[in-house]
């Protein structure tokens, strides 16, 4: 549930979210709508968005639907071009689009390890570069890149969302120095284990695999994609994070930092 922002923050702003129409993205779109921005949901299946849209509407502000596969760099430029051409603007970009299953690195086939780098680091560039385009010309804009910690410390059975996703990283950083002194900020969020369209069947299908994630959790708890969209809307307001530049946010629950190899009591874990 997300209710009416008093900060306002975002009124009179547009933000494109990728894979806005279900999980984390369309929190996030419902929290800048919230904001009172308008906001532009992006993915391949049209009845997800439009859920999202009429939702976002409720807010009082804009809010329009394009499909298209991040995969297709021409696609993807038609695209923001178009939101720039609706709606005038574009100040917020969140690459949140992704796909991922559990497989074996040595039985993950070239075209399993390419379907989901080619969503994950090169669908974030084509969406980057292209809202880059507006948001240079404009001196203003904000860019979030929804990761996961195996980025940096890596995951057993993902090699191919953590590459992708180590990628995203290092593409914030550079972009966050490159444009540092042009008004565009680039910035990582990084949610903990969420239960979501994709996630669980993807990820914990049983409940014994359900139950090891919870596990690996200080906080016990599946991250809500609300928790996350409060923090990605701090990240995108520039009036709160304006400052805040080539940084990645957790919101996990402590889970990257909680490795427990000594779960018992006497170590405060059980
Ligand atoms: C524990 C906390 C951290 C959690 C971090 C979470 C990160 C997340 O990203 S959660 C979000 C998960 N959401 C999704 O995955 C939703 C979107 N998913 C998809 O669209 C598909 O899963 C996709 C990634 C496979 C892409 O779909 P599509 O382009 O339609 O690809 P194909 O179905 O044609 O498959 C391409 C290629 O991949 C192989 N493959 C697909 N699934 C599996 C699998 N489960 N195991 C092994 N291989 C798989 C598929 O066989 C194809 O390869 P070839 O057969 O060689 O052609
Ligand atoms: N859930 C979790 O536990 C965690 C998630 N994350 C990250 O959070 C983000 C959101 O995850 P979550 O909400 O769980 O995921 P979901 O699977 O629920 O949503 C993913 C969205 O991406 C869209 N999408 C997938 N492929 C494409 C594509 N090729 N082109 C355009 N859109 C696409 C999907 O829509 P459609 O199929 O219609 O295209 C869907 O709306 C992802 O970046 C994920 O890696 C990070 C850590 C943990």
């Amino acid at each position: 549930m997300i209710d009416r922002s008093p900060l306002a923050e975002f009124t009179g702003q547009v933000a494109l979210i990728t894979g806005g129409g279900s999980g984390i993205g369309r929190a996030i779109a419902l929290r800048y709508a919230a904001g009172g921005g308008d906001v532009v949901v992006l993915g391949r299946r049209r009845e997800p968005l439009e859920e999202t849209a009429r939702m976002a509407e409720k807010f009082g502000g804009r809010a329009e639907v394009v499909t298209c596969d991040v995969r297709d760099p021409e696609a993807v430029t038609a695209a923001v071009n178009g939101v720039v051409g609706d709606l005038g603007r574009l100040d917020a970009l969140v690459n949140n689009a992704a796909g991922n299953f559990i497989s074996k690195a040595e039985e993950l086939s070239p075209n399993g390890w390419r379907a989901v780098v080619d969503i994950v680091l090169n669908g974030s560039f084509y969406c980057t570069r292209a809202a880059a385009q507006h948001m240079l010309a404009a001196g203003r804009g904000s860019i979030l890149n929804v990761i996961a910690s195996y980025a940096w410390h890596g995951h057993p059975g993902t090699v191919h969302s953590a590459a992708a996703k180590g990628g995203v990283l290092a593409m914030t950083r550079t972009l966050a120095a490159e444009w540092g002194g042009r008004g565009v900020r680039v910035n990582c969020i990084s949610p903990g284990p969420t239960e979501t369209e994709g996630a669980g069947a993807a990820l914990w299908p049983t409940d014994e695999a359900r139950d090891r994630v919870l596990g690996s959790v200080p906080a016990g708890r599946f991250t809500t994609p609300e928790e996350v969209a409060e923090s990605a809307a701090f990240l995108l307001d520039a009036r709160r994070a304006g400052y805040v530049t080539g940084d990645v946010l957790s919101v996990d629950g402590g889970q990257w930092l909680g490795k427990a190899v000594y779960t018992d009591p006497r170590a405060g874990r059980s």
